[in-house]
């Protein structure tokens, strides 16, 4: 069943444009002098050189070929999600990509080498989904799902694919680029892992959708022999084809009796060709390129080909058919006897020429992303609660008063043999003043640990068993009370000597301040306790300073109460980079997001989907965060919650989107998880979440504002302390600033997505 093939130049195509004309038409596909390149400079590979390839309409045509020879790169340029270096391709008439091809959409059934399923989905979720990506009909889905588990053997549809056995869920995949009824089939090695009786049923299927249905089918397998069945060949080595024909003309011509022969015999005259080229520039071989199919044909010397003519492979069990007759079909297995394509309808499949989002397409996918939620439910409830986690832990662990720090006290003014011990009164005396000021140290702050010396004690501290030293010389009641009679008249000798005087160890500022504050507030609180008792006002002694009630915030303002907003809005903004780039990535691992790009949908859909379903899980997380922080640890919030909110809502949008552009940007999950993260720590450092921007370096503080966060976070603590509103320019450059970044990120994931694709 030699297959006549018109040649139509490359010339030709490219002034076709992007569709055919004529006698193209009848075409399925056709391929001439393709080349495709993958890196650069060292690391440039040409994977396909120069290929010509023709498959008429209503045909199978058997891509066959060594594991790296190209096949899966041409296939996946002619579903339109490679481009070629050089060379034009044109499917069903018109170039893949183009608006009016159809290619990506529904004229193409498309099963990749990976498995390309989601894993928690059953049969028949999976079904569904492709049936709403291409707007079926629920009866239509239903029926083909019927049909197809039983022709494929499929185990019940409420099965989970992920619990699938390999071969099942490869049957699976198959299932699903059938099941359109697509006018093109393309199938890479569909038959791996399937037992050899339903691979005989597979192949009488693709058979009858060829004969009785006019499609056109590109199948890739490394089963030589299965290939007998299809209408013509193509065998490749190192990305070029080494012979294109029908598999009787093949067998015919090299006068052997297996194809997997011919491949071999084709193999060793290209090797020994290439070798000939390298020693001795002979000529090359030659393909002839003219005046149909046969011509196409590898035409190596058969003298050249010193090699056996018996078949040396195991031949395969079936007893496979071939020629022009349309095949029986007949599958023993399940009994079922006929396509029912009389049964059922097929649907009527639109080619969308729109660049707009289909919502057909957007509900299978928001159908599709929830689905994949609240399969889960453990991982859910994690991903509502997690910023809610990060709020606790940091109200918790953040802002608290280091407590029982253990300070060294040496006490000269003790001394018991001449009666100089604690008497703890509380009146007007003036003795023992260092037992008196001990008592106000707050006790829960500060440990106080006796020491008999001063170099023991700092010797404690060296060992780092106590944060410092706390010594009063040996005269110190008598001396203070010297130094406040002379005021100003006191000499160097008694102030020295009515001084307490501490070392502390400075390695921990926040231990140090606390132990700092902790003592001066103590020695107001013993100078209050004297004059009071001595009938003199108690404040008379303090310095002439008085803090009167804040304007905002509270007379003690917390640290914690500083880095909420910060925290909220940071943990919230990197979940959503994680989420989105660990959804974005995996799917496209698996071969999921390119099949579902091959079935039509766009890249603006998945967005558009993946922001909906992200839009719900940040209003749970928001939910969640405020009522911890505010109902639970009542951090204090004195302005409008809904802003607070938006301002929320809009940074966790802004992380998805910053999320989108690093899938964009990185294939691989490494690579996205390093650029995530080096995205991270800048943003902790310089966005003034854990430091006020106004303590960072003047030249550095330009950079700080343009990150993506610090106008936001600056926005909800004006709205969390101060209570102020979208009226004021600090509250509105955060909503205005998150709203730029948000589209920024959105525009360069799209735009690099476009160029990755272009150059892909
Ligand atoms: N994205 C890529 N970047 C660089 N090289 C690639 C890329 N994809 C494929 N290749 C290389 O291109 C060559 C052809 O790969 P391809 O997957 O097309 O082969 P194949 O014939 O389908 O192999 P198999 O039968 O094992 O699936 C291989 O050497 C492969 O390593």
């Amino acid at each position: 069943m030699a297959t006549n093939v018109e040649f139509v130049s490359s010339h030709q195509l490219r002034n076709n444009e992007t569709t055919c004309k004529t006698s193209d038409c009848g075409q399925g596909i056709l391929i001439r002098n393709a080349t495709k390149i993958y890196g650069v400079g060292k690391k440039r590979c040409t994977v396909l050189n120069g290929i010509d390839m023709s498959v008429k309409k209503g045909t199978i045509y058997g891509l066959l070929g060594a594991s790296g020879c190209g096949k899966t790169t041409l296939l996946s340029c002619l579903v339109g999600r490679r481009r070629l270096k050089s060379g034009d391709i044109l499917v069903l008439g018109h170039k893949p990509g183009s608006p009016e091809s159809g290619i990506p959409g529904p004229r193409v059934g498309y099963m990749p080498q990976e498995l390309a399923l989601f894993g928690h989905f059953s049969i028949k979720e999976t079904l569904h989904y492709f049936g709403r990506i291409y707007n079926l009909k629920t009866d239509f889905i239903n029926s083909q799902l019927e049909f197809l588990s039983k022709l494929l053997d499929l185990p019940p549809s409420h099965r989970y694919v992920g619990t699938l056995s390999g071969g099942q869920q490869r049957r699976v995949s198959f299932a699903v680029a059938l099941f359109h009824e697509p006018e093109l089939l393309i199938l890479d090695e569909p038959t791996v892992g399937v037992d050899p009786l339903l691979r005989h049923s597979i192949w009488n299927h693709l058979v009858r959708q060829s004969v009785d249905h006019g499609r056109t089918i590109i199948v890739t397998t490394h089963y030589i022999e299965e290939a007998r069945q299809a209408n013509a060949i193509g065998l490749m080595r190192s990305g070029r084809l080494l012979a294109e024909d029908s598999p009787e003309n093949l067998l015919r011509e090299y006068n052997l009796s297996s194809l997997e022969d011919v491949f071999l015999k084709l193999c060793m005259a290209d090797f020994v060709g290439n070798e000939e080229k390298i020693n001795t520039g002979a000529q090359q071989l030659s393909y002839q390129l003219s005046g149909g199919i046969d011509n196409v044909a590898f035409h190596a010397s058969k003298s050249e080909l010193n090699i056996s003519g018996t078949g040396h492979l195991q031949q395969m069990e079936l007893n496979l058919q071939h020629g022009k007759t349309p095949i029986a079909f007949t599958n023993k297995r399940s009994g079922f006897i006929n396509s029912n394509s009389e049964a059922r309808k097929r649907p009527k499949l639109i080619c969308s020429k729109s660049v707009l989002p289909s919502s057909n397409r957007l509900n299978a996918l928001i159908q599709k992303n929830f689905l994949q939620m609240f399969r889960n439910i453990g991982m859910l409830l994690f991903i509502f609660l997690i910023p809610a986690i990060q709020v606790i832990l940091s109200c918790l662990s953040l802002g608290g008063d280091p407590s029982f720090l253990r300070l060294a006290i040496v006490n000269d003014e003790l001394d018991p043999s001449q009666d100089r011990i604690c008497n703890y009164t509380t009146t007007c005396t003036y003795s023992m003043f260092s037992c008196r000021y001990l008592r106000f140290i707050d006790n829960t702050t500060v440990v106080q640990v006796p020491f008999e010396s001063v170099s023991d004690a700092l010797d404690a501290v060296k060992s780092g068993k106590v944060w410092g030293v706390v010594h009063f010389p040996k005269n110190f009641t008598d001396e203070l009370v010297v130094r406040r009679a002379d005021g100003k008249f006191a000499d160097k000798e008694t102030i020295l000597a009515s001084s307490i005087a501490i070392t502390l160890d400075y390695s921990s500022q926040q231990i140090s301040l606390s132990l700092k504050q902790s003592l001066i507030e103590a020695f107001e609180d013993f100078s209050k306790d004297i004059l009071a008792a001595c009938s003199y006002e108690p404040t008379a002694l303090g310095i002439p300073v008085t803090f009167l009630d804040p304007i905002f915030g509270e007379n003690e303002p917390s640290f914690v109460e500083f880095i909420t907003p910060g925290i909220i809005l940071t943990t919230i903004y990197l979940i959503a980079v994680a989420l989105t780039t660990a959804v974005f990535l995996s799917e496209r691992k698996s071969g999921l997001f390119d099949r579902s790009i091959v079935a039509g949908v766009q890249m603006s859909e998945f967005m558009i989907a993946h922001v909906v379903n992200q839009f719900i899980v940040l209003i749970g997380q928001t939910v969640f965060v405020y009522i911890f922080a505010l109902l639970v640890f009542k951090i204090s919030f004195h302005g409008s919650l809904a802003l607070a909110v938006l301002i929320t809502l809009l940074q966790g949008l802004c992380g998805m989107s910053l999320g989108l552009m690093i899938t964009s940007l990185c294939d691989e999950l490494t690579s996205a998880i390093q650029l995530s993260l080096g995205s991270i720590y800048v943003n902790l450092f310089v966005s003034g979440i854990l430091w006020p921007t106004e303590g960072v370096p003047v030249y550095l503080r330009y950079f700080c504002f343009l990150m993506p966060q610090t106008y936001a976070i600056e926005s909800l603590r004006n709205i969390f302390s101060r209570g102020w509103g979208v009226e004021r320019p600090e509250v509105f450059w955060g909503i205005l600033i998150s709203s730029g970044w948000i589209f920024v990120f959105l525009g360069l994931a799209l735009v690099i997505g476009r160029i990755r694709k272009y150059t892909g």
